[in-house]
């Protein structure tokens, strides 16, 4: 079964990526994603302007049904990950970018619009935690703003990396604001912020930063991603294409995703504690699923969920 998928102007092998931040930081994770079996290309850890460390660790816990991490947007800088996804490679990329401040933002898609890169750029508007700054994708008002600033300039391929949201009046707000521009894609969701986990041995919190609020991912934030992904393919032009993240694991989570209008499918959680050969196994088990249902296409089943 062929898995390709077009997104804008790039041509994905398969529909598999990994969630930003997972196997993403450096050249050599970012090319074993791409030469892995199975993997539509890779995402790029959110850049900023400069280096960061992140946050003291630790920073990330792998819990019993998910993960919870506080990384503080660790990553080797803004000219690094421009640098490597300029160069040629086997599969598109897709360069996250997240500023600290509005002006980061505008700065670094101004830097990707004149710079040689033409493949797809990610926004990331929701990381949950840079300490004392607030997810920019739960100020609608401010999202709006930055995105009519950005596409006063940027003509290049062009996505959004969206927290989850709770509320069915927010997602119809935010999906007025989105369906405004003329953006690739949304990726969503990013991890539910600021969960907390607590080791009842030592009675402490499992994570340093923030007295250990961190975003969760993994399994247990499955039913938030089903449905994000389905609210925003209900409510945004089918001309912006959607990533549905969280929660991945199985063949039988992938199908999910794409009953609920998903075009790709990306890993973070079960990615970090499988490794690469997860994506032949999402494959495979997708596959099985596939032919148990008679279907020989994604297309026959995408975006078809039915209400009860
Ligand atoms: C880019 C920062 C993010 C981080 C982080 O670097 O702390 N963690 C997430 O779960 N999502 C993010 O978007």
């Amino acid at each position: 079964i062929d898995f390709k998928t077009t997104m804008a102007n790039a041509e994905f092998p398969s529909i598999f990526l990994n969630a930003s931040g997972v196997n993403c930081m450096t050249v050599t994770e970012m090319d074993e994603m791409i030469n892995a079996a199975c993997t539509g290309g890779v995402v790029t850890k959110s850049a900023t302007p400069q280096q960061r460390e992140g946050n003291p660790q630790p920073r990330y816990y792998q819990l019993e049904h998910g993960s919870i991490n506080s990384m503080g947007l660790p990553n080797e800088g803004f000219p690094y990950y421009l640098d490597y996804v300029t160069k040629e490679h086997a599969k598109p990329t897709i360069l996250s970018v997240a500023g600290l401040k509005m002006s980061d933002n505008i700065e670094l898609l101004h830097k990707i619009q004149a710079s040689d890169y033409t493949g797809l750029t990610e926004l990331n508007l929701s990381c949950p935690n840079v300490i004392g700054k607030p997810q920019v994708a739960y100020d609608f008002e401010e999202t709006d703003a930055l995105l009519a600033e950005i596409f006063s300039f940027y003509t290049k391929p062009l996505g959004v990396k969206l927290p989850p949201y709770f509320d069915l009046v927010h997602f119809d707000q935010m999906a007025t604001i989105l369906n405004k521009y003329p953006l690739t894609h949304i990726n969503t969701v990013n991890s539910v912020g600021n969960g907390l986990w607590i080791d009842i041995d030592t009675e402490k919190v499992v994570i340093k930063p923030k007295q250990g609020f961190g975003g969760l991912g993994g399994t247990m934030i499955l039913p938030t991603a089903l449905a994000n992904v389905r609210a925003f393919r209900q409510r945004l032009n089918p001309s912006i294409k959607i990533i549905g993240t969280g929660g991945v694991t199985s063949g039988a989570d992938v199908f999910m995703h794409l009953l609920c209008g998903a075009d790709m499918v990306s890993v973070g959680t079960a990615l970090l504690h499988e490794g690469v050969g997860i994506f032949q196994r999402l494959t495979d088990e997708l596959t099985t699923i596939m032919a148990e249902k008679g279907y020989t296409s994604i297309e026959d089943f995408r975006g078809k969920v039915q209400d009860f």
